[in-house]
């Protein structure tokens, strides 16, 4: 069984929504990625989006933007990324991990040996956000076959291929909750409730939410109808105002005790 349906299933029998943490990998270091997802499973996450940081990201926000560009002063790889897998497993987390990337570095890399990759370190999903249903077909197939979750978008304004996109999904169906790029907001899409009701009718797998998602508030009100609530920008902006503690020894522990204090105090 797929690590994410495990979890999925356990939560709901415990009648828990999964707080889905979004991190960009390799900020400010890949040493560092692995100290902050440790927090996070300690701090009460229940899966994990590794975002692979990425030069020309059309719908990050300017904090995921600036969590990328300190990722990639160091050159950290999809290949990188992808490794932590196995390093996290060593360190004994046991959170389903699910990669985020953008379709063109899968491409450059061959699709065959990415594929071969992320079964070799224990990734269980996998998040596209540029890819369109109308042309994953073979990615898709691939992900099947070696039994990985390719988790699709549906936004507010999919409208008629709602039901589409949903029918295929695997693992869980990310539901966005606003148009635009990421980051922190205090207003969501105008019909959101509407929106993931159409979704819930339509899906036979758990569904989530994510975009603008950075309060305590938020996470409830969406606790009572979504299975998960992913939230990107809020911890990474966190993890961003504690760069300077996680870059000396001295005041690592000190970061990521805030890290874990921000990310509890979410999951309530
Ligand atoms: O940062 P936010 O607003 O909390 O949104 C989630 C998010 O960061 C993550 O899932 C994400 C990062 N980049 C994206 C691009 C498209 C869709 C989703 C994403």
């Amino acid at each position: 069984m797929n690590l994410i349906d495990q979890r999925f299933a356990e939560l709901k029998q415990q009648q828990k929504t999964a707080l889905i943490p979004f991190i960009s990998c390799g900020d400010p270091t890949l040493d560092d990625t692995i100290d902050i997802i440790k927090t996070l499973e300690e701090a009460g996450a229940d899966m994990v989006e590794l975002g692979v940081p990425y030069s020309d990201p059309l719908a990050d926000g300017p904090v995921i933007q600036r969590a990328s560009e300190r990722a990639l002063q160091h050159a950290v790889t999809l290949k990188d990324c992808i490794e932590l897998g196995s390093r996290l497993r060593q360190q004994g987390v046991k959170l389903p991990l699910i990669l985020f990337t953008y379709y063109n570095p899968i491409y450059q890399f061959g699709l065959h040996a990415f594929f071969e990759l992320l079964k070799q370190h224990d990734i269980s999903g996998l998040i596209v956000p540029d890819l369109p249903i109308e042309e994953d077909q073979e990615l898709r197939q691939l992900a099947e076959h070696n039994n990985i979750h390719l988790i699709p978008l549906v936004a507010p304004t999919s409208n008629e291929r709602v039901t589409r996109i949903t029918k295929q999904a695997k693992g869980f169906v990310y539901c966005v909750s606003s148009l635009g790029v990421t980051g922190e907001r205090s207003d969501f899409h105008a019909e959101i409730d509407q929106f993931l009701n159409l979704v819930r009718s339509a899906s036979d797998v758990p569904i989530a939410i994510g975009f603008g998602i950075s309060s305590r508030e938020q996470v409830a009100r969406f606790e009572q109808k979504c299975d998960g609530v992913i939230v990107g920008s809020a911890i990474v902006r966190t993890i961003e105002s504690n760069v300077p503690l996680l870059r000396d020894p001295a005041t690592k522990a000190e970061g990521l005790a805030n890290i874990h204090r921000f990310v509890a105090e979410l999951r309530g």
